[in-house]
């Protein structure tokens, strides 16, 4: 049996950090798309093909094991010895031993989102294993797959968190709810993890990739790091980004998108959210430069998205945008970034692909409009 799905990447507008103590976040999903086959073979091996440029097999007799791996300390504890140094690889282990699969396994997998960025790359990733995984054990035919998805998405993003732990220690679960379920939410995750569906019909974001490599990891650390040795500031800065978020929510559900006071406020806001990530230290002097370069000579606002320390970062373009506003923007970030891109937002969450064509297509996609 051979089955395709995709997710989308995503980008946070509003609330990164501050999602992970419990504050509302705004995100959406992104027309930017991981792919991934999977085929179920008669040989004892896993046989990943990335992007078609790295090629791994996984030996499967040393790894079957009669009882399922339970979480992640079950597994680290127990495969101690075929743990491998890229955590893509570690990932597929661990579902296949978690969802109790025996039979070899060959998985494609070709993306569009670049990595590492604070597009969401690895929830795109954790997500697709999942789905891929989960209904080659229930052995889904693919008449019934569409209905099985969807009937089990609550499930599939529950066991895809499990995934993004491999990856981020325990992150708030923002990046692989929206990409299971796509269009665009508010998330939080205290009391309880709630989701709710909000209208975001943006055509105006352009993303800035700094070119930065970054560590979502670390950053959440040191934010935690920051928040226990000043408790009260940080409470004081979580609670300003969560009225960010409040006030962004307000702006959608008020003001048309294609209005100067929806643009006005929606700059302002970006201008606010930054300069508290910044006062949370996940800023840095590259970030602040082409914060200063856009905001001094074009009035436009740019903040982090993501976990920051570098990756990409966000803008919105005013109404009337044309190509000659990108072009004034390159001229003045060009030495200073990798990329901008302009995206669409508010795509489908996790979908099966009836056909292989989108996985054909599917190349990293240079964030250069
Ligand atoms: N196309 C891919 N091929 C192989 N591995 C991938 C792919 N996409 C994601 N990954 C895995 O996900 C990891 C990237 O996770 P990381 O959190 O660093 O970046 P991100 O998910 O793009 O950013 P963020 O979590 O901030 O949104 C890679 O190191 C790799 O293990
Ligand atoms: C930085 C963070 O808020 C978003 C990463 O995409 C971490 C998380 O929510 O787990």
């Amino acid at each position: 049996m051979t089955l395709i799905f995709s997710s989308p990447g995503k980008l946070i507008l509003s609330g990164e950090h501050a999602v992970v103590y419990g504050k509302s976040a705004l995100v959406t999903s992104i027309n930017l798309r991981l792919y991934m086959q999977i085929e179920s073979n008669n040989s004892s091996t896993i046989t990943v093909n990335f992007d078609d440029k790295t090629k791994h097999e996984i030996e499967l007799q040393s790894i079957q094991r009669s009882s399922p791996i339970l979480n992640q300390k079950d597994f680290f504890d127990t495969m101690k010895q075929f743990i491998f140094s890229e955590q893509e690889l570690n990932a597929i282990l661990y579902v296949y031993l978690r969802l109790q699969l025996t039979q070899g396994i060959n998985l494609i997998v070709r993306s569009q989102i670049p990595i590492g960025a604070g597009l969401g790359s690895s929830a795109a990733y954790s997500t697709c294993l999942i789905a891929c995984f989960y209904c080659l054990s229930k052995h889904i035919s693919t008449d019934n797959i569409e209905t099985f998805i969807n009937s089990n998405r609550n499930e599939i993003n529950e066991l895809a968190y499990e995934v993004e732990c491999l990856f981020h220690g325990t992150p708030s679960g923002i990046d692989n709810t929206i990409s299971t379920f796509g269009s665009s939410i508010i998330y939080k995750i205290k009391p309880t993890k709630t989701m709710v569906k909000i209208n975001l019909n943006q055509q105006n974001l352009l993303i800035i990739d700094t070119g930065i490599p970054k560590s979502t990891l670390k950053m959440v650390e040191s934010v935690r790091k920051f928040i226990e040795t000043k408790p009260d500031e940080g409470e004081m800065i979580l609670n300003d980004i969560e009225t960010c978020v409040n006030e962004m929510i307000q702006l959608l559900e008020g003001e048309s998108p294609s209005s100067l006071t929806f643009y006005q406020n929606m700059n302002q806001l970006f201008m606010r959210n930054q300069q508290l990530l910044t006062k949370l230290g996940v800023s840095n002097e590259k970030i602040n430069e082409i914060v200063r370069l856009l905001s001094d000579q074009m009035s436009i606002e740019v903040k982090i998205t993501g976990a920051g320390g570098g990756g990409c970062l966000i803008a919105l373009l005013p109404f009337n945008w044309d190509d000659d506003l990108i072009k004034k923007i390159e001229n003045i970030l060009h030495s200073h970034i990798k990329s901008i891109r302009r995206v669409q937002c508010s795509v489908q969450g996790l979908c099966y692909e009836k056909s292989i064509q989108n996985l054909l297509a599917a190349d990293i996609i240079s964030l250069y409009k």
